[in-house]
């Protein structure tokens, strides 16, 4: 048998290599086709390599009825439909470490032609303009630089900026005092971050939770005169937020490596003076090309040969009779996780999961992965498998625990997931039950049963008359429709909590309002 292979992006010659030398498999290199000439060509192809030009769109994926991987050169893999992919059964495999370091090297390219002007001032000198007044700069010497996410690229821009003498504070979800303390960074929550910072890169993914993380009222946050960068993904920051903070001279100066939408050369961002750009180039070196290439193009090799690919981003890779075992349960884990994310805002250090009664049978693992994943997908988006769960928890100092216990609390079968902070520690249970399906029966220390699906509403309150209803009336006022409420308490008049399963999700405006009702101490929205 011979795999075809479709490159529909440019790609390093060198990196293709071990495609080139594989037994098996022949490659056809076709960057230029138009989304419709390579919808009517991909079905003759088992596997398609891109960059992040091709989209990679579930009508694509459903033409493509050979396609067995596709291969992402890079990090990012918004411009592939991961759930079509999956759906059917199309693995994805991307490059994730490969690029690190020009993405670091990009930013920090950027971080300092912002400070010196040295883009307008190389352009005013090629229309024959000698200014040197209007290209007064400052030093990095001593400024705050505010890093908006510390994986790895983020980590490298942080490691530079202090080469740089600059003082640099980070913000992750992921982050502890003590992680940065031992990467000798400063530590805050965002407000904290964008409060202090003179230079401010963002290096998140972009997903539901990071669209607009940048949005108008983080830049009133935000120092007069603070300078921005986006080195990640378009969309992170609000372009039209960014546009006013720079024109009321809130922002002295934006440097952009990517745009919400792309390819863009007409924008008004780009008639600014004060915004330099370059069009997605953070990637673009002879080494990043060919080390991505490199490690997809093995890792697609690897999968059609019958091998395990090392990057996966979407298919989980457990055995059939393992499989059959545990699967009805795999829905119940992740929500659990989910569910437990939301409830978690410091960063977790330990994870605690205890299988009992009919689980202290089976082969756990998949769904301790399956856990795991659930808890970091709000933060790590699509790109956290149950392949790779453990493995990114562990990478972000997280450890996790696995226990089988006899105690089930009356439940023939009960999972049992508990996170660790500085804070304290959170906790949730679930059981299967008989032909009902999967039921949330334990928050914190609270006994409840509840569908985990859906719109949710989860409040911390005092158990007073009133503060039910009052909840009650504000989501009618907000129009969202209660489905069902469960109530469970400490003690009369203690610590109380209201699980709502709501038919829509609560928005931030309605979510601030109920913070604000009296007798209530938190609130969060939950989508699971
Ligand atoms: N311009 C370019 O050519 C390139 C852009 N990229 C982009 O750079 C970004 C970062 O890539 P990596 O560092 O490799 O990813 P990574 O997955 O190692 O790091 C992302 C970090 O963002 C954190 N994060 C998630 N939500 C957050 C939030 N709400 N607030 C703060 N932090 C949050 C995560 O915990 C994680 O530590 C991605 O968007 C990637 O697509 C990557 C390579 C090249
Ligand atoms: O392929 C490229 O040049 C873009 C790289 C990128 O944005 C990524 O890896 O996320």
């Amino acid at each position: 048998m011979v795999y075809q292979i479709l490159v529909s992006d440019p790609l390093s010659e060198d990196g293709i290599q071990p495609l080139r030398k594989a037994d098996g498999v022949e490659i056809t290199i076709q960057t230029a086709l138009t989304p419709e000439q390579l919808a009517e060509k991909i079905h003759e192809y088992d596997a398609l390599l891109v960059r992040s030009q091709t989209q990679v769109t579930r009508d694509l994926i459903s033409k493509a009825t050979n396609l067995k991987v596709i291969g992402r050169a890079g990090v990012g893999v918004d411009n592939i439909d991961l759930e079509a992919a999956t759906e059917f059964g199309v693995l994805v495999v991307n490059a994730p470490d490969g690029n690190t370091n020009s993405a670091a090297e990009h930013t920090m390219a950027m971080i300092m032609s912002l400070a010196r002007n040295i883009p307008q001032a190389f352009h005013a000198l090629k229309h024959n303009k000698w200014d040197r007044k209007s290209y007064v700069g400052v030093e990095l010497k001593n400024k705050t630089l505010g890093v908006v996410g510390l994986g790895r690229i983020g980590a490298e821009v942080a490691f530079r900026a202090k080469g740089q003498r600059m003082n640099v504070k980070a913000y992750d979800p992921f982050l502890t005092e003590e992680k940065a303390k031992k990467m000798g960074i400063g530590y805050g929550t965002l407000e904290e971050v964008l409060q202090s910072a003179d230079f401010i890169t963002v290096h998140t993914p972009l997903l539901k939770e990071t669209k607009h993380l940048i949005n108008q009222k983080a830049f009133e946050q935000m120092k007069d005169g603070v300078q921005i960068v986006n080195c990640a993904r378009g969309g992170i920051i609000d372009e039209e937020a960014l546009y006013q903070a720079i024109v009321t001279k809130k922002v002295a100066g934006a440097a952009l490596d990517v745009f919400e939408e792309e390819p863009i050369t007409d924008h008004k961002l780009l008639e600014l003076p004060e915004v330099i750009a370059t069009p997605h180039l953070g990637a673009s070196t002879k080494e990043a090309q060919e080390n991505v290439a490199i490690d997809v193009s093995k890792d697609v090799v690897t999968f059609l040969t019958g091998g395990l690919a090392r990057n996966p981003v979407n298919l989980p890779s457990v055995p059939k009779e393992v499989m059959n075992k545990i699967e009805p349960y795999f829905h119940l884990s992740e929500k659990l996780g989910i569910f437990l994310t939301n409830l978690t805002q410091e960063a977790m250090e330990e994870v605690n999961i205890y299988y009992a009664g009919d689980l202290t049978d089976v082969e756990v693992s998949p769904l301790t992965r399956n856990t795991v994943k659930g808890l970091l997908k709000r933060h790590l988006g699509d790109h956290v498998n149950d392949v790779n769960a453990t493995y990114l928890a562990e990478k972000k100092g997280i450890t996790i625990n696995e226990h089988k216990t006899s105690s089930s609390k009356g439940f023939t079968n009960l999972l049992t997931v508990e996170v660790r902070t500085n804070l304290g520690t959170r906790s949730v249970a679930g059981t299967l039950l008989n032909g009902l399906g999967a039921r949330l029966v334990k928050v914190d220390d609270y006994s409840v049963d509840v569908i985990p699906e859906g719109h949710m509403v989860f409040v911390r309150h005092k158990d007073q008359p009133g503060a039910i209803g009052r909840v009650g009336t504000l989501l009618a006022k907000e129009l969202v429709n209660i489905a069902t409420m469960q109530v469970g308490r400490s003690n009369v008049g203690g610590d109380a909590i209201m699980i709502l399963t709501v038919d829509k999700h609560l928005e931030k405006e309605g979510l601030e309002q109920l913070k604000q009702l009296s007798d209530i101490y938190g609130v969060t929205a939950i989508d699971l």
